[in-house]
């Protein structure tokens, strides 16, 4: 049975007057995979900056396995197992892509093996490329299989598919369900292409609040979304 991960109770984030979060109830369980959409401003960043420690709740808490880890430092947050990937892909260009596996395993636990990890990703057969070579979309699936070579329990990505062509896209949200198996993911993403071919648990953030979560199929019918975000897709 899947164990609750994350657990946010009554979460508010606030730059002095402004709540960019506010009240969130959220949790997960391992091996699931969410998405978070919402219009610029909405809470988006914050929302991830609060799990990796990055900013701290104003009110509230944010439990991971049990523990509360509201106030922990960026570097004890990410030991208890949680990654992010940024927007930007950063690669060590000059490497190839099993190079730069070696250097992200590099007193990683061994579980799972790169073979697997480069399978998932679907850069087995580009091994021995540099990534320098690789094509944008190439360089954010390694960049993912190097923050899974670290096993964490929970991946959080920013804008995944960002500059992507429309079939790295799809084959991203492919990706990200055959991660699901190793670790719970949490991405941040504006493409409601890729979206809904994630087809996944989505909440939608709207002026810091978690204005409705459910299944896409759901939150795209929804007419309060149209209004809030969809409409202006
Ligand atoms: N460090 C900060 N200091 C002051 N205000 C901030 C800070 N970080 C975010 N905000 C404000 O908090 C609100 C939420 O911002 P946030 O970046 O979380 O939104 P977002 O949904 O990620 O937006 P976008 O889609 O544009 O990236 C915004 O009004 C933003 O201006």
């Amino acid at each position: 049975m899947s164990e609750v991960l994350l657990e946010m109770k009554g979460v508010s984030v606030k730059f002095g007057g402004l709540t960019a979060l506010s009240d969130i109830d959220y949790s997960i369980t391992s091996r699931s995979l969410a998405c978070i959409i919402g219009p610029n401003g909405a809470g988006k960043s914050t929302f991830l900056n609060v799990l990796t420690g990055t900013l701290r709740p104003s009110i509230g808490s944010v439990a991971f396995r049990g523990r509360d880890i509201g106030g922990l430092a960026l570097h004890r947050i990410s030991r208890l197992g949680i990654a992010r990937k940024f927007q930007i892909p950063s690669v060590f260009p000059s490497l190839s892509v099993a190079e730069n596996m070696d250097v992200a395993r590099w007193g990683a636990a061994r579980e799972p093996d790169e073979t697997d990890v480069l399978e998932m990703v679907g850069l087995s057969a580009r091994r021995d490329v540099k990534a320098a070579d690789l094509s944008h979309g190439e360089k954010q699936w390694l960049e993912i299989g190097m923050a899974i070579a670290a096993s964490p329990k929970l991946l959080l990505l920013d804008e995944p598919t960002a500059g992507m062509t429309s079939q790295e896209t799809q084959a991203t949200a492919a990706l990200l369900h055959r991660l699901k198996r190793h670790t719970a993911i949490i991405a941040v993403e504006h493409d409601i292409s890729f979206v809904r071919a994630l087809d996944t648990d989505t909440l939608v953030l709207h002026q810091g609040r978690l204005f409705r979560r459910g299944p896409f199929s759901e939150i795209e019918a929804d007419e309060a979304v149209r209004d809030v975000y969809l409409g202006r897709r």
